[in-house]
């Protein structure tokens, strides 16, 4: 199944038709831009663009007031004076002869988006729409908003499909309040929001957008908000905030759709965020929400007002949707000491909503000490950057997004004769010759191994070439001993100068000393047997005590400490091992492959042991890029191990900032 693509010019066809300081940014060459961004890197013609419609007023009327919208409905008739008159009733926004239309279309847009997503019809999509629609209220327009689109279609979402459980991720950097109004006493959907805020500073200067406002009666928990009190967030901050607060809740709550409420006004160089994160995190994002809810997902635009930054980031959320591998984020250099505080109160007000919160140590006890948190002083993000902040936004500058070449082969497979090779996986034939370390491999390790060991190896061998000269993006083996093979295969990428390999071994068995010391592996090992080393830097222990048959203890350590200590490692390679009889569950270890594709361009290489065969097929359907199966809503993970983790967490985060979740206390 493809990728929609929803857009027409037509919602270009209105425009600010007077003076207002607060509007001008809000133009139609937007829209122009990021579609022509689309076309000139070739992304239209792999999209499946479905046609706009306009929504009937039975739609409209799923979230606004008949009056309201009976008040709109004169707007195409009104003289300059009239428009400016009614424009004065709400707030930083405008209207024009023609917005009545595009805010119709707007939202017909969003509801093509879910009808085609929900009928089956595409796996994803995205709708390049305006006017926006997150700020709209039931009876109000307001920043830039008319009717608000994404609340509109998670309503229909509910009634025409029946859809239980929505989550809106609202990434844009100003608050959704509309949709945040809509939903917050309705536990069917989650609305989580990040949003410039500066301690209520920053428009729409509402209390409501704080941490503390969680949603009200049966929708209490459902409304998460993270305000970031300073300006200046990077690619660090931004993933902070998806690993540790809303991964973790958004798995437990285990949506049937997620919509996104794309503003790519959080991006670097826009004159509305002042943030620095860079348009690439925005694959990213895009990403590590697919693996909720099957890959349903429909991105709609929201904000966005760097024209420059704004198609960037358009392009890399749609190249995503569309399957393409992921470009590393490089340079991360953890979350600031605002958004720790931030993450550290909004993960106590949520505290007594999610389980995966529950047993999280580093938070205070009491609801009332979050507000006594000593919140760090003014200005920009820590003192240390000096030179950048100088520049206004608009003279921001960073780098392009890096291409992201497909190679011509998604999944090759190694597999013993007998094992049928899955669908659209490519085998590799023993033609290949014995790569030229094998020959001293085979006296290191294969000393009394078999032939046929030594030609798996060599063939796990060229499956790593083959990566590294991204003929193929990733590759899976059958092998005969996985552990052994895992040593074989760490030794010799090792081999090579800059290579990092980031090794997640699932189950029991030992690691050779060897593998960790070198800093050219980081290792991470989820068993359940109980270790008496603690670990090191670059090997992480995770024992949990039901082992990895537990999924909840599972899951929180694949967000709270995989998915950070994988990106701020940035590996090369990222080896996947099953050990056998670790137990742990088919489903957890295709959401753990897919997770996992978020590095190294894709690169995974996955072994597994011969009598784990039956994992072939589902192994090989998330390397090809179909999504994971939901884990379904997840219960409280067991308080020692989520003690475990935390302590595991605790003793690393002095190596691996990306892994804090709280200011430390001293100043
Ligand atoms: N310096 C000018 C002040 C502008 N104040 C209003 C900002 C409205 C933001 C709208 C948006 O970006 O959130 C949307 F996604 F809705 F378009
Ligand atoms: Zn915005």
């Amino acid at each position: 199944m493809g990728t929609a693509l929803i857009y027409d010019e037509e919602m270009t066809k209105y425009k600010l038709l007077w003076v207002d300081p607060a509007c001008k940014i809000e133009v139609p060459e937007r829209l122009t831009v990021s579609h022509g961004a689309l076309v000139r890197n070739g992304l239209t013609d792999r999209c499946i663009c479905l046609p706009v419609r306009e929504a009937v007023d039975a739609e409209i009327l799923l979230v606004h007031s008949e009056e309201y919208l009976e008040a709109v409905k004169q707007t195409p008739h009104m003289t300059l004076e009239d428009l400016k008159e009614f424009t004065l009733q709400y707030g930083d926004v405008y209207f024009h002869p023609n917005i009545y239309h595009c805010a119709k279309l707007a939202v017909g847009s969003a509801l093509q988006l879910v009808d085609s997503v929900l009928m089956g019809k595409v796996k994803n999509g995205m709708a390049l729409v305006r006017p926006p629609g997150h700020h709209s209220m039931r009876s109000a327009a307001n920043g830039f908003c008319v009717f608000n689109n994404v609340a509109i279609a998670a309503q229909y979402a509910k009634q025409k499909y029946g859809v239980k459980r929505i989550l809106i991720v609202d990434w844009d950097i100003h608050h959704g309040q509309g949709v945040q109004y809509c939903f917050e006493d309705d536990p069917s959907v989650l609305y989580f929001s990040w949003h410039r805020y500066e301690h209520q500073k920053f428009w729409p200067n509402l209390k409501d957008s704080d941490y503390d406002i969680v949603g009200k009666g049966e929708g209490a928990g459902f409304n998460i908000n993270v305000p970031w009190n300073k300006v200046g967030m990077e690619n660090s901050d931004y993933l902070s905030v998806f690993c540790h607060l809303l991964l973790p809740i958004a798995y437990e709550f285990c949506p049937d759709l997620v919509l996104v409420c794309a503003g790519f006004d959080s991006a670097i160089g826009d004159p509305e965020g002042e943030m620095c994160a860079t348009p690439d995190i925005f694959a990213h994002l895009t990403y590590l929400l697919m693996n909720l809810a099957e890959g349903k997902l429909c991105a709609v635009l929201e904000g966005g007002y760097n024209l420059t930054s704004l198609a960037q980031s358009v392009c890399q959320t749609v190249q995503t949707l569309l399957g393409d591998p992921l470009p590393p984020l490089t340079n991360l250099t953890g979350p600031c000491r605002s958004t720790l505080e931030s993450l550290q109160c909004v993960r106590a007000a949520h505290r007594q909503h999610w389980s995966c919160l529950r047993h999280a140590v580093d938070l205070p006890t009491f609801e009332i000490s979050t507000k006594r948190i000593k919140l760090s002083g003014e200005g920009n993000k820590d003192e240390a950057e000096v030179g950048e902040e100088q520049k206004s936004p608009e003279e921001k500058i960073w780098p392009e997004p890096p291409k992201r070449i497909c190679p011509p082969v998604c999944s090759a497979v190694v597999l013993p004769d007998g094992v049928v090779c899955p669908d659209a996986c490519e085998r590799l034939s023993s033609s290949e010759d014995l790569g030229p370390h094998l020959l001293t491999l085979k006296n290191d390790f294969l000393k009394d191994a078999d032939d046929g060991a030594v030609t798996a190896l060599s063939r796990v061998f060229s499956l790593i070439d083959k990566m590294k000269n991204n003929e193929i993006r990733n590759g899976l083996a059958l092998v005969g001993d996985a552990a052994m093979t895992m040593t074989c295969v760490v030794q010799y990428v090792a081999a090579e100068v800059d290579s990092r390999v980031f090794l997640v071994c699932v189950g029991n068995g030992n690691i050779p000393s060897h593998v960790i010391e070198d800093g050219k592996t980081l290792v991470v090992q989820i068993k359940d047997e109980d270790t008496e080393e603690q670990g090191s830097k670059y090997y992480v222990p995770v024992c949990l005590k039901k082992g990895c048959t537990d999924t909840s203890g599972f899951a929180q350590a694949m967000f709270s400490l995989l998915l950070p200590l994988g990106y701020q490692y940035n590996p090369s390679l990222v080896l996947l091992v099953r050990m056998p009889g670790s137990g742990v569950c088919d489903i957890m270890w295709q959401q753990l492959t897919g997770l996992l594709q978020s590095f190294a361009h894709g690169h995974t290489l996955v072994l597994l042991q011969e009598d784990d065969k039956a994992c072939v097929g589902p192994t090989a359907s998330i390397l090809l890029g179909n999504p994971a199966p939901p884990l379904g809503q997840l219960p409280a993970s067991l308080k020692e191990d989520a003690e475990a983790v935390e302590r595991l967490r605790s003793r690393l985060q002095a190596d691996w900032n990306l892994l804090l979740t709280t200011a430390p206390e001293n100043g």
